[in-house]
């Protein structure tokens, strides 16, 4: 961190920590008090290398005899070695709380995590901990029983300032913290960071909701809504260490190169154990080793796949096998026959179709209900068998036979590979659900012959998902985040509570971005389809990513994308770089001349975005990039793919539209508005498109076009800035 604080903050040329002192618990020395500060943080280094060495001098040949026990127990203890490493750029603490009158104690350091010294009294604690929660939440008007609230500032590793804000002095003015706001204008390079430091609150009265309940967040583009999900797992982890760790914690991004960009947050919380995933990548890998995604649906037939309705069309045909028994089914038994006769197993048959049970449970339960009824006959002719008899029965050839024939074994796979291949069997469970046209955009347009060779689509896998669920109950983590949920159809919604019904759910998403046909229309509705329709929805509208103006210019798009929606803020202070460019006559830009003009003008952008310092990326329509690349690789730019890491040395990336969701870059060179717009199967999802494009700037834009601006964009004459 590099901006100076200001008063009544302390200013301190870097130089190297000074030595802890003999007794860390010393009195502050009024004249030095960042020398102070720089001793805890020396003391608190020390306490965590001993603690370190304490996991490392641990000898577990003493606790387990047991080999396996052993190999758990030394996983263990190495991860906990793992995480007591100390980071020579993650300062052990950001913060400091002094209470009036805390129990415990009364100053407490804040930071990643907990470090204690040789008493086992805290020297720093962790930011998740509830002695934390006032760093975050107190204020001047409920100052929280905190005196001094201080904010720490680093160099390079170095303690080189601090920043003080005394919540119960009255002649203490309010004001905005210059260490805050450095760090949320601090230049992006590389993967996403953690913001444990600056949480604001608001964004921490979501990370620190109650497990128990389901909270989704609608909030426009770079208000947060990412970073609060991850330390929300984070938090939820701390809290409930035990039970997350049975039950398990999973991310879901849109996409692997988002997943890329966020994967390294949480892990630099101390946490190694949640899972990521794309909604796709979870389902496929539960559905059948056999069923991969290697095939594409059209708009609308994505969109009638994704629709809920297919959950009663998949009901209806898992179910559609089960017959009532025609015939008798006689049991031998030593010299004795019993006989069910075929009304009565049909009434059972009929009782466990009206249960609310698994299709494959009440499979199970068939057997031993047949064998009820013969055992009932068994008493009533004077014998009295017992439990092993009625398994024996349920086992009986005869009984299995019945079995088989009225309730016939599911394959999920093999039964969603019949309803897209058979125009027929379609539309006898389609029958009043989905209209001819929809059940015709259903179908393969070549029915598959086997589960392996098929063709299947990212849609078709969530059906066999559903059709897997309808067999036996999907397992459910404690757990699930569920990032830029609005891309997702009601279909994939009900997959992804399938993963979370006993646990719980954050949901984080824009309705404006959202740029899939079947997008989300209403938190509402996407809430019931996820199974939670009492979660909590919030809304976040302090922006942290995108300067003021180039908010306001993609803000013009809203009332054409999103016309309920409210324009965001952006708490950035820095101006940013704003600039449209038109380049040639729009006529002449339809033929080649026009877009080598083009071509060099973003080319010429991208150098300019170069010369800052920080990640620079290139967004342009899909079928734009092939030949941007050509013109950089011509102009000798370095140009890296989303989803490979930016460096110092490489730090621009040319992004196709489609995969910008959720990323951001320092300064974004955006190629023709129109061609991201036109690159979309119908206008309103262009705009979002370009809506979202519009937003991945953290400190400048600069927007290349030849052809006219979309209209949306446009504004009244002479808003459009750089002209
Ligand atoms: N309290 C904060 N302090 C510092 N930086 C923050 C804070 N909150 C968010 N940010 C930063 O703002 C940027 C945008 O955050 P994030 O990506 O989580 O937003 P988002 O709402 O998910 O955006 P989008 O809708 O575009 O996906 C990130 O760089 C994030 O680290």
């Amino acid at each position: 961190m590099t901006a100076p604080a200001p008063e009544p903050a302390q200013e301190a040329e870097p130089e190297p920590a000074a030595p802890p002192p003999s007794n860390p618990a010393d009195e502050p020395d009024p004249s030095d008090p960042l020398g102070h500060e720089r001793g805890h943080l020396a003391a608190s280094r020390a306490a965590l290398r001993a603690m370190r060495e304490d996991a490392e001098a641990l000898d577990i040949g003493n606790v387990t005899a047991n080999w396996v026990n052993a190999e758990v127990l030394q996983s263990e203890v190495d991860a906990r070695i793992k995480s007591l490493a100390d980071l020579a750029h993650t300062p052990l603490f950001f913060g400091r709380l002094d209470y009036l009158r805390h129990a415990a104690g009364h100053t407490f350091y804040i930071g990643r995590r907990h470090v204690h010294d040789a008493d086992g009294d805290p020297m720093v604690v962790d930011w998740r901990a509830p002695v934390s929660q006032p760093f975050y939440r107190a204020s001047k008007k409920d100052p929280q029983d905190v005196a001094l609230r201080r904010r720490f500032g680093y160099t390079g590793g170095e303690l080189t300032a601090y920043e003080d804000e005394h919540l119960t002095d009255p002649a203490e003015a309010e004001r905005t913290s210059a260490l805050l706001q450095s760090e949320i204008e601090r230049p992006r390079v590389g993967p996403m960071r953690d913001i444990v430091a600056t949480i604001q609150p608001e964004q921490d009265e979501i990370v620190r909701a109650g497990i128990d309940g389901t909270v989704c967040v609608q909030g426009a583009p770079g208000t947060g809504k990412t970073a609060v999900g991850l330390h929300r797992v984070a938090y939820l982890l701390y809290a409930h260490r035990e039970r997350l760790h049975r039950t398990g914690t999973l991310v879901i991004g849109p996409n692997d190169s988002f997943l890329h960009y966020i994967e390294q947050v949480l892990p630099a919380l101390g946490e190694l154990e949640v899972k990521q995933a794309t909604v796709t990548e979870l389902v496929a890998a539960h559905v059948h080793a056999h069923v991969q995604v290697r095939g594409e649906d059209g708009a609308e037939s994505a969109r009638v796949k994704g629709d809920a309705r297919m959950a009663e069309v998949l009901r209806r045909a898992v179910r559609s096998g089960v017959t009532a028994p025609a015939e008798p089914c006689v049991v031998v038994r030593g010299s004795r026959r019993w006989r069910v006769p075929a009304y009565e197993l049909a009434e059972i048959v009929q009782e466990l179709l009206a249960r609310d049970m698994r299709y494959g449970a009440a499979r199970e339960a068939l057997p031993q209900r047949i064998a009820h009824a013969v055992l009932v006959r068994m008493e009533q002719a004077g014998e009295a068998p017992d439990d092993r008899v009625q398994d024996a029965v349920a086992r009986d050839p005869a009984v299995k036979a019945t079995v088989k024939a009225a309730w016939p074994a599911v394959d999920p796979a093999k039964l969603v590979l019949r309803l897209l291949s058979d125009a027929d069997f379609l539309a006898e469970h389609a029958d009043g659900l989905l209209t001819a046209d929809e059940q015709k955009a259903v179908l393969w347009e070549r029915p598959a012959r086997g589960v392996k060779s098929a063709r299947w689509s990212a849609a078709d896998v969530v059906l066999v998902d559903e059709a897997a669920d309808l067999v036996s109950r999907t397992p459910s983590l404690g757990h699930v985040v569920l990032d830029e949920a609005q891309d997702l159809s009601p279909m994939q919604y009900r997959a992804v509570g399938r993963r979370c019904s006993t646990g719980s759910a954050t949901v984080l998403g824009d309705l404006a971005q959202g740029t899939t046909p079947w997008a989300t229309a209403s938190w509402e509705e996407a809430l019931r389809h996820l199974g939670k329709p009492d979660a909590l929805v919030e809304e976040l509208t302090q922006g942290f990513r995108v300067p003021r103006e180039v908010i306001a210019y993609a803000s013009r798009l809203l009332p054409s994308i999103a016309p309920g929606l409210a324009e965001a803020t952006s708490i950035r202070e820095a101006q940013g770089l704003f600039s449209v460019r038109e380049v040639g006559e729009a006529r002449e830009a339809r033929g080649r001349g026009g877009r080598e003009e083009l071509d060099g003008a973003v080319v010429r952008a991208c150098r300019e975005a170069l010369e800052h310092e920080g990640s620079v990326g290139l967004i342009a329509a899909g079928p734009r990039v092939a030949e941007l690349a050509a013109a950089l690789d011509a102009a000798g730019l370095d140009v890296l793919g989303p989803g490979e890491e930016t460096s110092a040395e490489r730090r621009l990336t040319l992004v196709p539209a489609t995969l910008a969701k959720g990323l951001e870059y320092d300064y974004v060179v955006l190629d023709e508005p129109a061609a991201v717009v036109a690159a979309e199967p119908d206008e309103r999802t262009g705009l979002r498109r370009l809506y979202v494009a519009l937003t991945r700037a953290v400190s400048g834009l600069t927007v290349v076009h030849a052809r006219p601006l979309p209209v949306a964009l446009r504004g009244g004459a002479g808003e459009s800035p750089g002209r």
